[in-house]
């Protein structure tokens, strides 16, 4: 595929807010969620850019809030977690919508689904569940077709990403996380960056876009939404290090 996209710009962030995605992006993809390596540098770099953009730096992850929140210790840096679902802003507020009936039943399908397959781990989130299969990718078709007939018994929407099926609340995604936070102080009013690697990622692409900002891909080149491609997590660092 040709790459149509260029760097970003040294400058992009300039008078910007920057919403930033976590693994694949900021961390590299590790075998399961619990082996990522976050070097102190992360927190380090997150917590100099909330300086220089006067406090208009948010992550807007998959994972769950809390336990991203221990693995990036940066006080005060606001959080939308579990693809949208969850926001934690920077005054320590919390917001979130009920658990979804039907979820523990969901979990537990998955968890007797993992447990005969080596290799597949289910990661439980307060509103979601995700089924990784990267221990064992001859499982992906298996685990798609559980978590589609899932998602039809529950009302819960399927969310795919890297080696990973998972269920989340439906209509909401990083698009609305984006929205959301941009819609608040000290975000609106700033060009919104946003920058990922996956598909959740797209979504936050659309509407940063849509905003008058733009999107910036991690990874190889593909069919995307964003502006400005970035090729790996240390062009990121790199990038952000220097703008
Ligand atoms: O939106 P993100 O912050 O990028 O989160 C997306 C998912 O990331 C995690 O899973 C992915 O990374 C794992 C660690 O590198 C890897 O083992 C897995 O295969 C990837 O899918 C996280 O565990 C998920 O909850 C997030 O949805």
């Amino acid at each position: 595929m040709n790459d149509p996209l260029p760097p970003p710009p040294a400058d992009l962030i300039d008078g910007a807010s920057l919403y930033l995605d976590f693994d694949g992006t900021l961390v590299e993809i590790a075998d399961t969620p619990d082996a990522v390596v976050v070097e102190p540098l992360v927190p380090d770099l997150l917590a100099t850019l909330t300086e220089r953009l006067d406090g208009r730096l948010a992550l807007i992850s998959g994972r769950a809030i809390d336990g991203l929140a221990a693995m990036v210790p940066v006080p005060g840096l606001p959080i939308s977690g579990s693809h949208g679902v969850e926001t934690r802003w920077a005054d320590g507020r919390r917001e979130g919508p009920d658990r979804a009936d039907g979820l523990d039943a969901a979990i537990a399908e998955m968890t007797a689904f993992a447990a005969k397959r080596q290799g597949v781990l289910v990661e439980e989130k307060p509103f979601g569940v995700a089924l990784h299969y990267r221990g064992d990718p001859g499982a992906e078709t298996d685990a798609h077709a559980l978590v589609a007939g899932l998602a039809e018994r529950t009302g819960l929407d399927v969310q795919t990403g890297k080696m990973v099926v998972e269920l989340r609340p439906a209509g909401v995604d990083k698009g609305h996380a984006l929205r959301r936070l941009h819609a608040a102080n000290p975000f609106a009013g700033h060009d919104p960056i946003f920058v990922g690697d996956d598909d959740t990622d797209e979504a936050a692409f659309v509407a940063a876009t849509a905003l008058g900002g733009c999107g910036i891909l991690v990874g190889p080149a593909r069919a995307t939404a964003a502006r400005y491609r970035l090729d790996d997590v240390t062009a990121v660092r790199r990038w952000l290090k220097g703008a």
